[in-house]
């Protein structure tokens, strides 16, 4: 087992110093779509990782395009027999970043504001807003339902995934950008008052469908999550800590080689023995869902439908166009 983890502990700290690299290094591979960037780690034949960094700008939210292309990486990756974990994180949206590869200038512009100087300031990160507000304001019903359906893909593909799934929350993650998190075996989130995470649903007039409801609970507890699904609370690292949305608070610039090591120390335990493991704990939860897919996108499209949900949706997203950087 020490041997294991020591052995798990040097591919990933070598991980660790090549992943913010974008060159093509010594075992070290990337796929990319045009949301979703895949970077991977380690020598043939040995135990690699993969980092998946969203960069939907402005603000990584879980429009339909984006939802179909992170499951196709992850399928990718889960087919990939030498893979054995995964982290997810924000590609970094803030000005100034080097590694900056898909956000037009005038976005880069967008994200950040000017101080009293006039001088250009970093707006803080986001991990993502959740899912796409433009899918489910103004459309029309079979949308909503194809919409619904590639959400529902998603939470099913992270909640079962056999890989061990770890987030390495950057940045602001309210509602499907909590979904995102809780899904993963482990949350490490950086010292950042600015950011935020929680499901938010019921202060946009929406309410969490039950099955994310039932990951919340299975993370935080029915007493915590009861509490926070009604007021839509919105929780900073802190206090993420303390209820247990993340499992880990540490200072931004350590969140990815914090989130290696923990890694390293779930890739010491046998494949088997885990997954069996995170299935026996997971399968009821999902079951739930598997079993009434097709009733629970009927109603997501029947509510979302309706004009007065229509109008608090209209009413949120006016709200944040107006307001104040
Ligand atoms: C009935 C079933 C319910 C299903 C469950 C629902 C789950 C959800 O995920 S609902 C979405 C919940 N998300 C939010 O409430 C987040 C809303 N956004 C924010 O709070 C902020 O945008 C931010 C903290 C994420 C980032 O703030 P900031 O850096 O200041 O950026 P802006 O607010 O100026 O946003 C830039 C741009 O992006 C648009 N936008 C923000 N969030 C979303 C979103 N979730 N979907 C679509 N678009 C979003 C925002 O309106 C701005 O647009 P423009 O004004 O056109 O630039």
């Amino acid at each position: 087992m020490a041997m294991a983890l020591r052995a798990a502990s040097r591919v990933l700290l070598r991980a660790g110093s090549r992943l913010g690299r974008r060159e093509a290094v010594d075992g070290a591979r990337r796929f990319a779509n045009k949301r979703v960037l895949v970077e991977t780690e380690g020598a043939a034949g040995a135990t690699r990782i993969a980092v998946m960094k969203f960069r939907n700008p402005p603000v990584n939210s879980l429009s339909l395009d984006f939802l179909t292309e992170f499951v196709i990486s992850l399928e990718k990756l889960e087919n990939d027999k030498s893979i054995r974990g995964v982290i997810l994180t924000s590609d970094s949206l803030k000005r100034g970043n080097q590694t900056k590869v898909a956000a037009t200038e005038k976005t880069e512009e967008k994200r950040a504001t000017r101080d009293h100087g006039g001088r250009l300031q970093e707006r803080p990160g986001i991990f993502s807003a959740g899912l796409d507000l433009l899918e489910m304001y103004g459309r029309n019903p079979a949308h909503y339902a194809e919409y619904w359906k590639a959400v529902q893909e998603l939470w099913l593909r992270l909640y079962l995934s056999s890989l061990t799934l770890m987030s390495a929350i950057n940045g602001a993650s309210p509602a499907g950008g909590c979904l995102l998190a809780i899904t993963c075996d482990y949350r490490i989130m950086a010292d950042n008052p600015k950011y935020t995470i929680g499901l938010n649903e019921s202060l946009l007039g929406i309410v969490a469908p039950f099955w994310l409801k039932d990951n919340y609970v299975n993370t935080i507890g029915h007493r915590a999550a009861e509490r926070a699904l009604q007021l839509g609370t919105l929780f900073p690292p802190a206090e993420a800590l303390k209820v247990g949305v993340v499992d880990e608070v540490v200072p931004e610039d350590q969140v990815h080689s914090k989130t290696l090591s923990v890694m390293a120390k779930w890739l010491a335990i046998p494949d088997h023995s885990r997954q069996l493991t995170k299935t026996m704990m997971r399968k009821a939860t999902a079951d739930n869902l598997i079993k009434q897919r097709e009733a629970d996108i009927q109603n997501f499209a029947s509510f979302i439908s309706r004009d007065s949900i229509q109008k608090s949706l209209h009413m949120y997203l006016e709200k944040l166009k107006h307001k104040k950087g």
